[in-house]
């Protein structure tokens, strides 16, 4: 940001707010910040509608915090959707308030009431709530909003949508109208929406950054159609190079299932949905924050809002309901500017329903072809070289020069770095000499066209993996004849298989959630 006394792009910040959104790594602003915070520093209701990730929070809590005064009074109310959204946009406009050292508090169900009483007690500038509680608060009495000046709603057509419109209006009635400013911001803003919201405004302004698409054009958006998504979803994550994902299911239930499904196939993924705990939500919220979660499967709870670092993959596991819910969720990913990958599964009868969606989204959503196993074999091997390049880039691997030069006097360098590789990808465990540990195949010669299935049963004993791969053979129907199986170690299972009907023995396999199995495909070899 350039160090000009205050001046954010255009707008003309005070030294306190000005060095807090510099702290937070702020160098513009973005095109919803630089056309609506004037109007709202002017004091201008204001509806305010731009892609996902584009900053609209700070949008609303710039001038809010450029405003208030240091009165321990609430003087500021944000209205948010859900409980994870309260917490998220009570942190950023702390951040933002921070030099002007001003309280911000979120209050939402599922939290101690006593706690929140204690903390409205000792005074706060800002709350940002959840209807439910924050009229538990206005019943009990133990929340005053008689000097509440500026009123936000977040997620606004979700706000005002029937479920909340009741609450919304009870709250309303604690704040004088007078001299309210009210603040309306969204993704999505349908006309019936805009035309309810004109109800609780003075002349408000307007400000509509995407009008002709409603989706964020760095994220890729591609759709699968498939009669078996859970087998479609493993290959696709066996596929994708991905930092975080998070799956949206229609339902709780669909939630908990695919958590145990992916579980079971020894992905790191965890669920959330309304029917948890506070503190199960909060767990799984900072584990996926935190990087110690890889996936997030969600009902749509989580679609708007959530503003969570390095979410690349976004996958609709179940076709949203409407196009705002697509445009939410899918808004997961691609923010501030970042690029995404939003991907779709449908079912035979859902075609019609995802071009709706595509229309009324103003958005283009590409079919692709699902991987088969041996695109997954092309794209483990080109992860393990892309793994491989950056070690070699990295080096601090000359503790094993001795080791390779000393096997170097007998065998070919490139037989040494081959043998490595095999080890790393099998996961070499030291085993005791064995007079030939090279596997022999029984009843296969490795014809062309044959692919081979590393069944890794997890602590899973031999036998138990045997067990696994004949009991799927028998399933998957591949005769005796063509099928190998060969212990490599005592948790590994080999079967050599022609490749289709690998793709056979994959589907089957993704069916059975045996517990805590893997399977990965890698060329035949001859004897
Ligand atoms: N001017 C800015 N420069 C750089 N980053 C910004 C700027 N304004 C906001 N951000 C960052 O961009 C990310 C997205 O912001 P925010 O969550 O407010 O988006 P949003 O428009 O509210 O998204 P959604 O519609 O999904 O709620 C946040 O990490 C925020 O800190």
């Amino acid at each position: 940001m350039k160090d000009n006394n205050g001046l954010f792009g255009d707008i003309q910040l005070s030294k306190k707010l000005y060095s807090a959104v510099a702290e937070m790594g702020f160098e513009e602003p973005s095109p919803i910040q630089s056309k609506t915070i004037p109007l709202v520093l002017e004091g201008h209701d204001v509806i305010g509608q731009a892609q996902t990730g584009t900053g609209k929070t700070a949008a609303f809590g710039i001038p809010i915090m450029e405003r208030i005064t240091d009165s321990r009074q609430i003087q500021a109310l944000v209205l948010t959707p859900t409980r994870e959204l309260a917490i998220q946009v009570s942190e950023e406009l702390a951040k933002i308030g921070k030099f002007r050292r001003i309280k911000t508090l979120p209050i939402y169900g599922g939290q101690s009431i006593d706690r929140q009483i204690r903390a409205l007690h000792f005074g706060v500038q800002v709350v940002i709530g959840t209807p439910g509680r924050l009229l538990d608060h206005i019943r009990r009495n133990t929340i005053k909003l008689n000097s509440v000046k500026m009123l936000v709603l977040d997620e606004a057509d979700e706000m005002l949508d029937m479920g909340f419109v009741d609450d919304i209006e009870a709250i309303l009635q604690n704040i004088p109208a007078e001299d309210r400013q009210t603040l309306l911001f969204s993704a999505t803003m349908p006309k019936p929406i805009a035309t309810l919201a004109a109800k609780y405004m003075k002349t408000p302004k307007t400000v509509t950054i995407s009008k002709e698409q409603l989706t964020v054009p760095l994220i890729d958006q591609i759709y699968y159609e498939t009669r078996d998504k859970l087998d479609g979803l493993c290959r696709v994550l066996d596929l994708e190079d991905a930092d975080k994902l998070i799956i949206f299911c229609r339902t709780k239930r669909g939630v908990d299932d695919l958590v145990a499904s992916l579980q079971g196939r020894g992905f790191m993924a965890d669920g959330l949905h309304g029917d948890l705990s506070q503190s199960q939500r909060d767990k799984v919220m900072k584990k996926f924050r935190d990087g110690k979660l890889e996936i997030l499967i969600a009902t749509d709870v989580a679609a708007r809002g959530l503003d969570i670092d390095h979410v690349t993959h976004v996958i609709n596991y179940d076709i949203p309901q409407d196009h705002e819910s697509y445009v939410h969720r899918i808004g997961r990913t691609g923010r501030a500017g970042k690029k995404g990958i939003a991907i779709t599964f449908i079912g035979p009868r859902e075609y019609r329903q995802l071009k709706l969606i595509e229309n009324l989204a103003k958005t283009r959503i590409i079919r692709k072809q699902l991987p088969s196993p041996a695109d997954v074999l092309e794209r483990q091997r080109d992860l393990l070289k892309g793994r491989i390049n950056r070690m070699v880039e990295q080096g601090g691997f000359s503790d094993y020069h001795t080791i390779v030069s000393e096997l170097a006097t007998d065998y070919d360098p490139l037989d040494i770095a081959a043998a490595a590789l095999k080890l790393f990808q099998e996961g070499f465990k030291e085993k005791p000499d064995s007079e030939d540990s090279t596997p022999n195949f029984a009843n296969t010669g490795g014809q062309p066209g044959m692919v081979r299935l590393f069944i890794n049963a997890g602590k899973a004993q031999k036998i138990r993996a045997e067990d696994i791969v004949r009991t799927i053979a028998s399933e998957a129907d591949i005769q005796g004849s063509r099928i190998g199986v060969i212990n490599i170690y005592e948790k590994f299972t080999f079967v050599e298989v022609p490749e289709d009907v690998a793709e056979r023995v994959i589907s089957v396999m993704h069916k059975n959630t045996i517990k805590g199995y893997k399977v990965n495909v890698e060329p035949a070899k001859g004897r």
